[in-house]
């Protein structure tokens, strides 16, 4: 099936920031905003300027830097949120407005004509001012269905240029995104925007199944980085789409890495090891069948090369390894041992990586066949 183009708008300096204990500088914001730009990002969450002077200065500095990213700040279904945006700036408001019942009950009393009225207010408002328009409806997958497209209808009756469906608290699987979204793209004429969250770990599965029923963009984070468990990362959801569903959307993805650390930096919350994509690990080879494999041809245990996201393959000896890679680990060294010797290394890197509990270095691998070669001599 042919998909559409599918544009990324990266969220990291809004949801992302959201997530507890986070807090960017007006240094670190504009950074990760011309990282975002310089490596393809066709649009960029900016923040919420209603929070007040330090984030309205933080965005105004990123719209003087008059970046290919389209800017888009986010706002409450509240015409003074909307005035703040104008203020920094921005031609782009995003105006979210709870869609169901359990939120509408929580912040409006249960009132959904209110919720309607404010929404109706808030895009007549910026629609006036000339702005580009995207309305979201937060908890949408928690929406009862029919009165979800009835506010989407007239939202986009209003003048709404774009809708984003939230899976706020990240409760849907790729069938029923896919279900959804589906039904969604067909009731309207105007883009769907997919927003998930990590709950359930489904953040980018339900992004790309929300892509695959016809959705034209995505919200990301960078490492995933954002409310609770996080939403979907934007490294993922770009190598997910380029490998496999063969759509490059024109991202330097060699960058990936960098743009993952800047973040790490700014956040203050490292990425696990195993975190898909840029993690520490995810091109490092320990175990014996697998080293083998890669010595042979890395694809065996690689979907893509390591220089794609700007890593580098790792072979390392550890609890796991074998022969092979013992071998080839030593003979870098001009080290050549029997098989009787090998298996005799093998068996005290086992004992030393339970020790040290982790593998071992280069260094320790050395000092290692150096002390068993001294004994053998005596
Ligand atoms: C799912 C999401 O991620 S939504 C985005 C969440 N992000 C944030 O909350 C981060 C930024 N937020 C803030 O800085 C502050 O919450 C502000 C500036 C927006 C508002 O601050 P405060 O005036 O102190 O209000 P507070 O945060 O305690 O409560 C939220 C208010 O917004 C209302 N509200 C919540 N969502 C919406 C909405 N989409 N549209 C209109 N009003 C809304 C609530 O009903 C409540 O109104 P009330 O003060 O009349 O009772
Ligand atoms: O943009 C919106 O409408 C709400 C976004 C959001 O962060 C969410 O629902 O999780």
């Amino acid at each position: 099936m042919q998909m559409n183009k599918v544009l990324i708008n990266d969220t990291t300096l809004r949801d992302g920031e959201q997530a507890a204990g986070v807090a960017f500088s007006v240094e670190e914001k504009i950074a990760i905003a011309k990282f975002l730009d310089a490596i393809g990002v066709d649009e960029i969450e900016v923040g919420i300027p209603a929070m007040g002077k330090a984030e309205q200065e933080a965005i105004a500095n990123i719209v003087k830097l008059n970046l290919s990213a389209n800017l888009l700040g986010w706002n409450r279904a509240v015409i003074s949120d909307i005035q703040a945006s104008i203020a920094c700036g921005l031609q782009r408001v995003h105006i979210s407005i709870p869609v169901s019942a359990i939120q509408i009950a929580a912040k409006f009393h249960g009132q959904w004509q209110v919720v309607l009225q404010k929404l109706h207010d808030s895009i007549s408002f910026a629609v006036d001012q000339g702005l580009f328009v995207s309305i979201g409806g937060e908890d949408s997958s928690r929406a009862e269905e029919s009165f979800l497209l009835d506010v989407v209808l007239a939202a986009q009756e209003w003048g709404a240029s774009r809708f984003r469906f939230c899976d706020t608290v990240g409760i849907l699987d790729p069938f029923t995104t896919h279900a959804k979204i589906k039904q969604l793209v067909a009731s309207l004429t105007i883009p769907v925007e997919m927003h998930t969250h990590n709950d359930f770990g489904l953040a980018t599965a339900n992004a790309l199944a929300g892509i695959k029923a016809g959705a034209l963009s995505v919200n990301t984070t960078v490492n995933g980085l954002g409310e609770r468990a996080g939403n979907a990362a934007l490294e993922e959801v770009v190598m997910a789409l380029k490998h496999l569903y063969h759509h490059d959307l024109g991202i330097d993805t060699r960058r990936l890495l960098e743009i993952s650390q800047l973040v790490v930096s700014a956040s203050g919350h490292p990425v696990p090891p195993w975190k898909a994509i840029v993690g520490e690990n995810t091109f490092a080879h320990e175990s014996g069948i697998h080293a083998h494999g890669v010595l042979q041809n890395p694809q065996t245990y690689e979907p893509f090369a390591p220089e794609e996201v700007g890593r580098e393959r790792r072979l390392v000896v550890g609890k796991h390894s074998g022969r092979h890679l013992l071998s080839s680990i030593l003979q870098q060294h001009d080290i050549i041992l029997n098989h009787e010797e090998t298996q005799s290394v093998l068996d005290a890197v086992r004992q030393e990586s339970v020790e040290k509990k982790r593998s071992l270095t280069p260094q320790e691998l050395l000092h290692l066949v150096q002390t068993k070669q001294h004994f053998r001599a005596c």
